[in-house]
């Protein structure tokens, strides 16, 4: 059930108020959600799973099917924590919204992944400015059955706090690379490009424009290329990055990364749109409709 607080908090977050930074873990009100709500949840399933189909990577699809994710209702966080924490040790946990970066990572390292307890109104369906219910759970959570993609995400928490500890002004960088991987990244297949982003899958336009856009750059992955890469939160992205294998993004990862802290803050960042001399080229974009500044 949801306390007075939550339904304040929620109120305050769904009125365009900045996002409540709450830490809380919030058990998931699956008795509460109306048929609304429902609705929304089988609207963009049903949506997306006919989008990505030849569009997002295979194991994205089997992974839902895995977990028994449908349109017939909003799945239940307890049930798919069963098949989660056999197959890779992860569990879910409900959450407000946006955590700050610290109990993210925190989460993260513990292979606790937080996902919105709410699912957006049936006029936000296009467009949400933070991450609600269905971006967590249809668009993060399947690849979390992947071993190596959760151990990926398991180090990167680790990574995180390790980051807060010594080299906070690196956090940016390592925003960064989970930017363009976790939530833009993109795998290259013997079939052609496909998408494993989960703020790409969730995305009705996005999930058509990364692919298949002459706008975009598409870009080899290089973890110092992808960490010196500003991106805008608010737009299509202007660079997609794509990985050969989720063991390239592990194997790339693993080393300490301390001297590459220090040799980041040495050197400039690089704008979201510009192909740079060395990169792997898969498309140089033709830059249409790109908007000028508010890369971070
Ligand atoms: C990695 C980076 O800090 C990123 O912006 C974090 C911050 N807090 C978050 N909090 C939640 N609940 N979900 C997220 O994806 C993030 N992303
Ligand atoms: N290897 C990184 C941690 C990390 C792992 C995976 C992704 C990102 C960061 C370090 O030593 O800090
Ligand atoms: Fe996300």
């Amino acid at each position: 059930m949801q306390t007075a607080a939550q339904k304040v908090e929620h109120q305050l977050t769904d009125k365009g108020y900045v996002p409540v930074y709450t830490t809380r873990v919030i058990e998931q009100p699956w008795d509460s959600y109306s048929a609304v709500e429902h609705q929304t949840w089988a609207t963009l399933f049903r949506r997306q799973r006919e989008l990505l189909a030849g569009r997002a990577a295979r194991e994205f699809v089997e992974n839902q099917e895995r977990f028994g994710m449908s349109a017939d209702a909003i799945p239940k966080f307890s049930e798919l924590n069963k098949v989660l924490r056999k197959a890779t040790g992860w569990e879910l946990i409900g959450v407000e919204g946006l955590l700050p970066e610290l109990t993210f990572f925190e989460h993260l390292a513990n292979r606790r992944f937080p996902v919105t307890w709410w699912i957006r109104k049936p006029e936000q369906l296009d467009y949400l400015s933070e991450p609600d219910l269905f971006h967590d759970l249809f668009g993060h959570v399947p690849l979390l059955l992947n071993p190596v993609f959760a151990d990926y995400m398991q180090a990167y928490g680790a990574g995180g706090v390790k980051a807060a500890a010594i080299a906070p002004e690196a956090l940016v960088n390592l925003t960064r690379l989970y930017w363009y991987t976790v939530e833009f990244g993109l795998i290259n297949t013997a079939e052609g490009l496909r998408i494993y982003g989960a703020g790409i899958v969730s995305s009705k336009g996005e999930s058509i424009y990364s692919l298949e856009s002459a706008a975009p750059n598409r870009i080899g992955f290089d973890l110092e290329r992808v960490m010196r890469t500003r991106y805008r939160i608010d737009t299509y992205q202007k660079t997609y990055f794509v990985i050969d294998s989720y063991e390239q993004l592990m194997e790339a990862t693993r080393p300490d990364f301390t001297p590459l802290y220090a040799r980041l803050a040495q050197q400039e960042s690089f704008p979201a749109g510009e192909v740079q001399s060395g990169d792997r080229v898969f498309q140089r974009g033709s830059g249409e409709g790109w908007l000028d500044g508010g890369d971070v």
